[in-house]
Formats: C-alpha cells, sequence, structure tokens
C-alpha cells in the first residue's frame, strides 16, 4: 500500500488522540503474566509485536514465528529455555533471521540451556528445549541491545536462586532495563541495580496484581514531530499518559521544547502545545537511552530547516532495518545532506524539502511513521505504509483525524 500524505488545510491542529499501549511494557507484562497466571494487565498494545507475543506464549511445542518482533524474540528465547517439557523452534522474517541472539544464548547456555541453532550461528531460527535452568550467576556484554538482559531478567524471579547478572561494556538502551526491573518491583520481586550488576530475588508466586500499560510513548514521538511543524497555536492530546513513566522515550517531553513544544499533564492526559517558531539553528542529542526516537528527530530537524547532531545511534544498524543507512537514504532523496558514521548521523540545515518524494520504509514501522510528519512541509508518499502495524496499527487514521490528508495513490 502507496499513501500520498498532503498538508492539512488548517496547520494549527487542534485534535485528541487515543494510543495504544507500550508494546515493550505489554511484553514484559504478558511474559510476566505466563509465569504468574494471576497478574491481570490493563492497556495491551494492540500491536502486532504484542499480538505475536501473545501467540507465543500459548504455545508448547513446534514453530514460533514471530515475524519482525525483537523483543518477542528475545523475551521468549530466554522464557522457552526455562520452561521444563516445552520445546520449540523460534522463528521470525528474514530480517528477524540477521538480527543477531549470541549474546542472549550464551548467557542462557552458561545458566545451562539447551538452545541450538537451526540454520546460522548466532542468529536465529533457534531450536529450545526446555529445562530447569539451575545456576544463577552470567556475566554477558551490555553495549549490543539491552533486550538480551531483559530477556534474562523477566524469567530471574522463576529460577530457584533469582539471578546476578554482571554487564560488561558500556550498558545501552538502559531505560528498558529500569523499566524491567520497575515492573518486577510492581510484582513484588525484589531487585537491585548498581553499576554493572544487576540482582533479582526468586519468587515463587505473586499477589493478584493489575499491571497498567501506560500509552506507547515511542508512537507519541510522531505527534511531537507534527506538533514542532504545526503552526503556533497547535494543541494536541494524547492518552493514557503518566508523569511518572517507565518509557525512556518520554524524554520528547524535553527535548520538543527546543523545538517549541512544551507538554503539560492533566489526569492521564497530555497536552502538547506548539508555543513558539523562535528555536535554535541546530542541536545535539545523545540518544543511546532513546534509540528508537532518533528517526522522529532527524525528521523534524529536515521539517524545521535547522541542523542536527545525533550521537548514540550504534544500535540502529540492527533493528527493523539498518536504520543509519535508511534515514541518509531518505533523507538524502528530500534534498538533505546527511552523513552518518557506526553511532551519528549529523544533518545540514535545508530549507527546501523536494516535494512528491517517495519514502522507502524497509519493513521498518519508525520509517514510515518518522517520515509523515512531514506532511506538514509539503506532499509527500509512503511506500509499504502498512509497516505501522509493528507498534501502531491505527497510525494512518490517526493521522487522518488530525486533517493530514492520507490517500492511497
Ligand atoms: O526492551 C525493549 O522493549 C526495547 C529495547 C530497545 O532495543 P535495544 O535494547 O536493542 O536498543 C528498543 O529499541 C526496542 O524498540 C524495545
Ligand atoms: C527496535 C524496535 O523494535 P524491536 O527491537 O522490538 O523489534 C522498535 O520498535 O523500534
Amino acid at each position: 500500500m502507496r499513501l500520498q500524505l498532503t498538508i492539512p488545510h488548517d496547520k494549527t491542529i487542534k485534535k485528541s488522540i487515543q494510543i495504544t499501549g507500550s508494546k515493550s511494557e505489554t511484553n514484559r507484562s504478558l511474559l510476566l503474566q505466563a509465569l504468574f497466571p494471576n497478574l491481570k494487565i490493563e492497556n495491551l498494545s494492540n500491536s502486532d509485536d504484542g499480538e505475536v507475543m501473545q501467540q507465543g506464549l500459548k504455545k508448547t511445542s513446534g514453530e514460533v514465528d514471530i515475524h519482525h518482533a525483537g523483543t518477542a524474540m528475545r523475551f521468549l528465547t530466554g522464557y522457552f529455555a526455562s520452561q521444563e517439557g516445552k520445546e520449540v523452534i523460534l522463528t521470525g522474517s528474514q530480517r528477524m533471521q540477521e538480527r543477531p541472539i549470541k549474546i542472549l544464548v550464551e548467557a542462557l547456555r552458561e545458566l545451562g540451556a539447551d538452545i541450538e541453532y537451526v540454520a546460522n550461528e548466532g542468529y536465529p531460527p533457534i531450536k529450545i528445549k526446555g529445562k530447569k535452568l539451575t545456576k544463577s550467576k552470567v556475566s554477558l556484554p551490555a553495549n549490543i541491545s539491552s533486550q538480551y538482559i531483559s530477556s534474562l531478567l523477566l524469567i530471574a524471579p522463576s529460577l530457584e536462586n533469582g539471578l546476578e547478572l554482571e554487564l560488561v561494556g558500556k550498558i545501552t538502551s538502559v531505560p528498558y532495563i529500569k523499566m524491567t526491573l520497575a515492573l518486577l518491583e510492581q510484582i513484588g520481586v525484589g531487585t537491585s541495580f548498581e553499576g554493572n550488576h544487576i540482582k533479582v530475588n526468586p519468587k515463587e508466586s505473586v499477589d493478584d496484581t493489575t499491571l497498567v500499560v501506560e500509552s506507547d510513548w515511542s508512537s507519541a514521538s510522531y505527534f511531537y514531530s507534527i506538533a514542532a511543524l504545526s503552526n503556533v497555536g497547535a494543541e494536541i492530546q494524547l492518552s493514557s499518559y503518566k508523569s511518572n513513566s517507565l518509557q525512556g522515550d518520554s524524554v520528547m517531553a524535553k527535548i520538543y521544547e527546543d523545538f517549541g513544544v512544551t507538554t503539560s499533564f492533566s489526569d492521564n492526559t497530555i497536552t502538547l502545545t506548539k508555543v513558539s517558531d523562535d528555536i535554535a539553528s541546530h542541536v545535539e542529542y545523545d540518544l543511546s537511552n532513546a534509540p528508537d526516537t532518533a528517526q522522529t528527530i532527524a525528521v523534524t530537524c529536515l521539517g524545521l530547516g535547522i541542523g542536527g547532531h545525533l550521537t548514540g545511534l550504534h544500535t540502529l544498524p540492527i533493528k527493523e532495518t539498518d536504520r543509519l543507512a535508511a534515514l541518509k537514504t531518505e533523507l538524502t532523496k528530500l534534498g538533505a545532506q546527511v552523513e552518518i558514521d557506526a553511532e551519528s548521523l549529523t544533518l545540514q540545515p535545508t530549507t527546501d524539502i523536494k516535494p512528491n518524494i517517495a519514502i522507502d520504509t524497509y519493513n521498518d514501522h519508525r520509517m514510515a511513521m518518522a517520515f509523515a510528519p512531514l506532511a506538514l512541509c509539503t506532499t509527500i508518499l509512503v511506500n509499504d505504509a502498512g509497516v505501522v502495524s509493528k507498534s501502531y496499527p491505527d497510525f494512518w487514521e490517526d493521522l487522518t483525524a488530525l486533517g493530514i490528508g492520507v490517500q492511497e495513490v
């Protein structure tokens, strides 16, 4: 499906949107619920990634295909490895078979797991024969993906002696590790995280608890971008959010102040208001704690005609696509001057955005959603627009509700 997006008649957008639950919190909560069935969950994500996680957790044998979902791949690896009597082949999309999993597999094997590679060493698909894991200490590199660490932490309370992790190297995507620990704490599991050591206590059962998933801040990021590119006075309300979020991407509220957008919290709603056009001509951010916002911010900079230097992007090449390369290609098509290296992206200020450019999305939901706000500046096309369902199936409907023209062409 190719969509053409056109400028809204009124660029002083005023609208309220209900956003689905965080996919990160959803997939953690679902795994915890599989371990402790008396847990209840509210505001689950309606994303494909949440759906494949729910389906995967129901399996006890055969093939489990998690498509493009990194969290499901990593979290289910730990889960099935620790489930005595279950035996599955865990696989995913072509791209998932190129996303590394060796660090997690090796850590689990050290704990006693039985996991074999079906095709290529270090990559899915993997054959997992569930076992009782008896060891309780392991060290693993922490600079490639925090999902390996979260996977181990999520099963930790179910291990007879809990788990102690030693994290080696610079820890990346730290807020996601803290989110995992916070959810464990919410269900009464004792945890500690000091320096490069994490400890999780064992827990046989938990009290009846309802985990209320906050809506997705990565999804909110696109509305921050839209607000930034709107006229002063634009106001977008999003729900259901918490002022004490577990999601690192809630840093959007702070970052977008630099782009003239303020955020106010009231009950469970945030109001994004475009208050000023008086913004810096160049911005710099280290996004190692919020890697999923990099595409959004880069495109906002292009739309505002300002320069940007984004660092901490070393994990982007192993996500749904090589996001650094994809960003460079697509921003360049729009007329931008972009340089990338292994962990950063530099964008020169550009005032002329080429109209009617078709953005390729590379099976990456965030490529589609990050470029969409440029519809506030010019007509733009998005190829394979259905990719958004990975995290935000209602994205195009919600964009239409804002008054942006969304038409299949
Ligand atoms: O744990 C999680 O829910 C996630 C962790 C991050 O991945 P990395 O730790 O691989 O950077 C993030 O990019 C992903 O969208 C979700
Ligand atoms: C990186 C992402 O997802 P995952 O790693 O869970 O596939 C994302 O949603 O941006």
